[in-house]
């Protein structure tokens, strides 16, 4: 078998005594959809921010590709091919469409090359742009696009740095139901054409339709893996989500048990 994507192992991450992620063991193979749910405050966004250099764990390993990616700096995680997108859409709306992504192009390379590249648009953002469905609104200021087209053109400015693992956080919320159904689409897209996809997502629907393989997160921890059906059967999964009915839930997460 050949050796997994990403790796994690004993992470933990502490915010003021705090163990936001505790002990957390994660594997994820290539070409996965795999789908991260969890209740508020399970861990998830957190997860995410560590495993892109965004907060530094107190201990634990996270290896991408055979190589430790704790204690390198966010800009040599996105260079060493992991790429994420955030719950709020973070474009430049004075800008247009194909700048945003031209600049997010950018990013992923050294100075001496970056100063060679500016010459017109590269075929990574071209390709990037039609990959979203934007490229007829390459033209447009980014501030006009509807909640949607931010998420897909903040797709666009990840997958124009050639990512291998690509990290949506809640790609669909706030989406109409055509808009998820063209997201999932896109994802599985963005799958089929060799780049691993970890999702976190509370839209159950979305993730019956779209997942190839769940994780469920509570405390910080990892507290079962499976397909969708397996997962929504498991009983510590149906506790956590039911059994403490004075929990903060996140939207749709009785969902998960239905
Ligand atoms: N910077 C921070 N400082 C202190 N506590 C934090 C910080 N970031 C997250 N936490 C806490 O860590 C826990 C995990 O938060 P996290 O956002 O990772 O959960 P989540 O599973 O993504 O939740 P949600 O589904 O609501 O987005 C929460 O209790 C949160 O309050």
């Amino acid at each position: 078998m050949s050796e997994p994507l990403l790796t994690v192992r004993g992470l933990k991450v502490v915010f003021d005594g705090f163990h936001a992620i505790d002990g957390l063991d994660l594997t994820v193979e290539r070409n996965e959809i795999r789908f991260l749910i969890g209740p508020n405050g399970a861990g998830k966004t957190t997860l995410v921010d560590a495993i892109t250099g965004l907060v530094k764990p107190a201990a634990g390993s996270i290896v991408f590709e055979g190589n430790e990616l704790v204690r390198r700096r966010e800009h040599q995680i996105v260079r060493s091919g992991v790429g994420r997108t955030f719950q709020t859409p973070t474009v430049f709306e004075q800008l247009s469409v194909l700048e945003n992504v031209d600049v997010a192009a950018s990013f992923r390379l050294a100075l001496p090359k970056l100063l060679r590249a500016r010459r017109g648009t590269t075929p990574e953002v071209t390709a990037a742009l039609e990959a979203v469905g934007l490229d007829a609104l390459a033209d447009a200021p980014a501030g006009t696009l509807s909640h949607g087209q931010r998420q897909w053109l903040e797709v666009a400015m990840v997958l124009c740095q050639g990512p291998r693992l690509l990290l949506l956080d809640e790609p669909v919320a706030g989406m109409t139901g055509e808009e998820r159904t063209r997201t999932g689409e896109l994802v599985q897209r963005i799958a089929g054409e060799g780049t691993t996809v970890l999702v976190i997502e509370h839209d159950m629907d979305f993730v019956r339709r779209f997942a190839t393989r769940v994780t469920v997160m509570h405390e910080g921890r990892i507290l079962t893996e499976g397909t969708v059906s397996e997962v929504q059967q498991d009983e510590t999964v149906r506790e956590v989500y039911l059994g403490r009915p004075r929990d903060a839930r996140g939207a749709g997460t009785a969902e998960v048990v239905s």
